[in-house]
């Protein structure tokens, strides 16, 4: 599997404040990757400088085989970056801003399909500054694959969107994912990292606190299970006995009965929380 993202031992300073603090990142072709941590973590940081828009302190970064430090226009060429809304072409239409788009890729897509792929074919002849703000973002979507990118960076991409737009647009990128995008997304919604990506990283304070499948991180699959009931609540490794107990002490339906697992966010909450070493 070909390594589409290495980061070793990044550091980054803002004068006092320690932004990035010795990251380790390994992102392979074809992921679909999302980092996750609190506001201020250090997530917009690495991205900058895994993007080229931010010079390290220290550390190794290669990106689709480059040091972005050393970017050239061709390398450039290769990513797709959708930014936290531009509205500089609100003049212009939908179709017009793609176009214009396109003319600066050399293998750029068809900006119609590309229209089409994010879902805004009945507004292709539309003004940008008529847009609402989640079409507006899909725009934004649209300028950051015009190019035929083989790695994408989303920026909380759907933040604002309605909850149909927003398993419109996780369709529109596992559909990127499937032709083999390698697609790289900060979000703080926690049901759209365990919906797309198939690994995660949690940043808190610069590190990574925790990676791997959304499924089992931070023993997320491992955990107790919480079995609650009308007047009870019980946290179990066993809870398919503890279901025959209390089946057997009701003599049959138990009133209010739930099994549940921590959630991803209960996991991202823990992990987060949890002291500095
Ligand atoms: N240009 C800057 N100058 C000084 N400090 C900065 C600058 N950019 C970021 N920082 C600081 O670096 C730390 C990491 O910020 P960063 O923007 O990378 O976090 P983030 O994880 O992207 O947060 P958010 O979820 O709020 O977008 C924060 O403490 C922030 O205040």
């Amino acid at each position: 599997m070909t390594t589409a993202i290495h980061v070793r031992g990044l550091t980054k300073r803002y004068g006092d404040v320690r932004a990035i603090d010795g990251l380790d990142l390994e992102i392979r072709q074809g992921e679909v990757f999302a980092i996750l941590g609190p506001n201020g973590a250090g997530k917009s940081t690495t991205v900058e400088i895994l993007e080229g828009y931010r010079k390290r302190d220290s550390g190794e970064v290669r990106v689709l085989g480059v040091d972005p430090q050393k970017a050239t226009r061709e390398w450039r060429a290769k990513l797709g970056i959708v930014l936290q809304t531009a509205n500089d072409a609100a003049e212009l239409t939908v179709r017009e801003t793609i176009r214009h788009f396109a003319g600066y890729y050399p293998a750029s897509g068809d900006p119609d399909e590309v229209i089409a792929k994010v879902g805004l074919t009945e507004k292709a002849d539309v003004r940008i500054r008529k847009l609402s703000g989640g079409q507006r973002r899909r725009v934004d979507v649209a300028l950051g694959v015009i190019g035929n990118p083989e790695l994408v960076f989303l920026d909380e991409p759907t933040t604002g969107f309605d909850p149909e737009a927003r398993r419109q647009f996780w369709d529109l990128i596992k559909g990127l994912a499937a032709e083999g995008t390698t697609i790289v997304l900060t979000t703080h919604y926690l049901d759209e990292a365990e919906a797309l990506a198939g690994r995660v990283a949690v940043i808190a304070q610069g590190r990574i606190v925790a990676e791997g499948d959304p499924a089992t991180l931070g023993g997320r699959a491992a955990a107790k299970a919480r079995v609650s009931w009308l007047d009870g609540v019980i946290e179990t490794d066993t809870p398919t006995e503890t279901v025959l107990e209390l089946a057997a002490r009701f003599d049959g339906e138990i009133p209010g009965l739930a099994v549940t697992r921590p959630t991803l966010e209960d996991i991202y909450l823990t992990l987060i929380e949890a002291p500095r070493v």
